[in-house]
Formats: structure tokens, C-alpha cells, sequence
């Protein structure tokens, strides 16, 4: 079983997959896999340094990650040829991951983590999709504080994204994240109770 997690930046994927994690659900973590993707002289670092030019790449090859940040988080056309160029890799990756995993844990929960679940359209590809949310305040505040943004940066990176009030309408199940630790915790336990029980799950 496929399942997608997704939110917008900041609102709490990562903390909600840790937990699914700690639960025994096997995470794919899409922010990951995009990294592995661009690795020196693989297809998707061709592709950028093509498109791009070698301006948002370091001197030693790599991809210099804020400098192409700053180009796609301000302007989206850049943001919509990088997604052009990387995404489908991506896909394919995830993809290839699930089945590596499938072959070892036929009946184990994937969770595909995943920012973009439903921009990239690809909520045809999971089977239920669980959105974590937290209002705008509280997004931008975590964010800032977690990557030293500010505020002007943080509202460009939330900007670019879906609002979280529209991702919220495509999910099977809702996490609110605005509270302690200790709630999301109890929603996300409610969660894969119902994943795991087959009376409360219809796994299709
Ligand atoms: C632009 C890049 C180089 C910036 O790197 P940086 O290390 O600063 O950020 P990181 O990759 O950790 O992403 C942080 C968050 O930004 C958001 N984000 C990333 N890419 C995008 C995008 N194309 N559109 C909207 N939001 C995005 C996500 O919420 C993500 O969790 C990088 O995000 C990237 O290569 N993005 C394109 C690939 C992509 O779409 N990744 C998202 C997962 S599919
Ligand atoms: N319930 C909570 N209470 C307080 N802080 C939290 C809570 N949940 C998450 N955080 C903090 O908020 C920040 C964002 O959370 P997290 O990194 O899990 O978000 P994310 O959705 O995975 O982000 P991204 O889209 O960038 O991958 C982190 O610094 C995290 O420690």
C-alpha cells in the first residue's frame, strides 16, 4: 500500500513521516530523493547545468542548492522548467524504491513523502493521500525559524507552493500539526490504526 504525505513547506511532513516511521511504516522521502537526483553527472545535474548554466553550480561540480533556490523560489518560469526537468526523474526513482521495497515487504505501508503530491498530479499514484496542515502564521514562523529565512524568503517559498486550504480538500485523512508534539502524535496513532485494521481500511 501506497500511501502520499504531503503539506506545505514547513507544516510538518517530515515530523509526521518520522512518526510513521516509528510505527514501522517505510518512508520514501521525495526532498531526498530529489537531492540523489542531481548527484555530479547524472542525467538530472545534466539537464540543470544545460538549462541553468554553470552559475548554480559550486566550483568542485556540485549543485549549489541556494543559488538555484533563488532563482526558482522568485520566479516561476525557472520554477517550472526545473520542475520540468526533474520531476519525471524523481517519479521514476520513487517508483523504482517502492518496488525494491515491495519485493522484500509485500504487505508494508510506503509512504511516499512528498511536497508537491498534489501539483505534480500525483495522487493517481497513491492509494489514500494524508495532508498536515497549520495555519499561514504559524508555517511561516516555523519555517523562518528552521531555516534562517526571512520573512520576505519564507512567504516567496510558501508562495510558491498550492495553498494548504486547497490541499487540504484532496485528503482521505487531515493532520493538524498546531499543536504539541504530543496531539500529532495521537492523530497520526488514529491513522495507522485505520491503515492497519481491515475492517476500518478497505485496501483495494
Ligand atoms: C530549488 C532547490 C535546489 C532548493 O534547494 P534547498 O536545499 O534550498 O531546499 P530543499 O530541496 O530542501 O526543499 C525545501 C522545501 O522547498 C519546497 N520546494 C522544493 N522545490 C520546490 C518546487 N519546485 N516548487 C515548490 N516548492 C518546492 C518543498 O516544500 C521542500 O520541502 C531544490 O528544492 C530543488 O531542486 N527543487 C526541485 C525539485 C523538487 O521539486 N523538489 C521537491 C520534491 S518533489
Ligand atoms: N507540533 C510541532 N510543534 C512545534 N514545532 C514543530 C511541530 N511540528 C514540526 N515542528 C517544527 O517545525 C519545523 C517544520 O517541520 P518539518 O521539518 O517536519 O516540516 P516539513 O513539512 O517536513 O518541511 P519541508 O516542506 O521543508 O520538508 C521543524 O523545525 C520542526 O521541528
Amino acid at each position: 500500500m501506497i500511501i502520499g504525505l504531503t503539506g506545505g513547506i514547513a507544516t510538518g511532513k517530515s515530523t509526521v513521516s518520522r512518526m510513521l516511521a516509528e510505527r514501522g511504516a517505510h518512508i520514501i522521502d521525495a526532498d531526498k530523493v530529489a537531492r540523489e537526483v542531481v548527484e555530479p553527472h547524472t542525467e538530472g545535474w545534466h539537464r540543470i547545468r544545460v538549462r541553468f548554466g554553470e552559475e548554480v553550480f559550486h566550483p568542485d561540480g556540485t549543485l549549489d542548492r541556494q543559488a538555484l533556490g533563488a532563482r526558482v523560489f522568485r520566479n516561476a518560469e525557472a520554477r517550472e522548467t526545473l520542475n520540468r526537468l526533474l520531476h519525471p526523474l524523481i517519479v521514476e526513482r520513487m517508483q523504482k524504491l517502492t518496488e525494491q521495497r515491495r519485493k522484500c515487504d509485500p504487505d508494508g505501508i510506503v509512504i511516499w513523502d512528498t511536497p508537491l503530491l498534489i501539483e505534480g498530479n500525483l495522487t493517481k499514484s497513491v492509494e489514500k493521500v494524508i495532508v498536515v496542515y497549520v495555519p499561514e502564521s504559524l508555517q511561516l514562523q516555523r519555517l523562518m525559524a528552521r531555516d534562517g529565512l526571512s520573512e520576505e524568503e519564507a512567504r516567496r517559498r510558501v508562495a510558491s507552493q498550492l495553498p494548504i486550504e486547497v490541499k487540504k480538500r484532496f485528503a482521505d485523512f487531515l493532520i493538524d500539526n498546531s499543536g504539541s508534539l504530543a496531539e500529532t502524535e495521537r492523530q497520526v496513532d488514529q491513522i495507522w490504526k485505520l491503515l492497519n485494521s481491515k475492517n476500518g481500511y478497505d485496501r483495494r
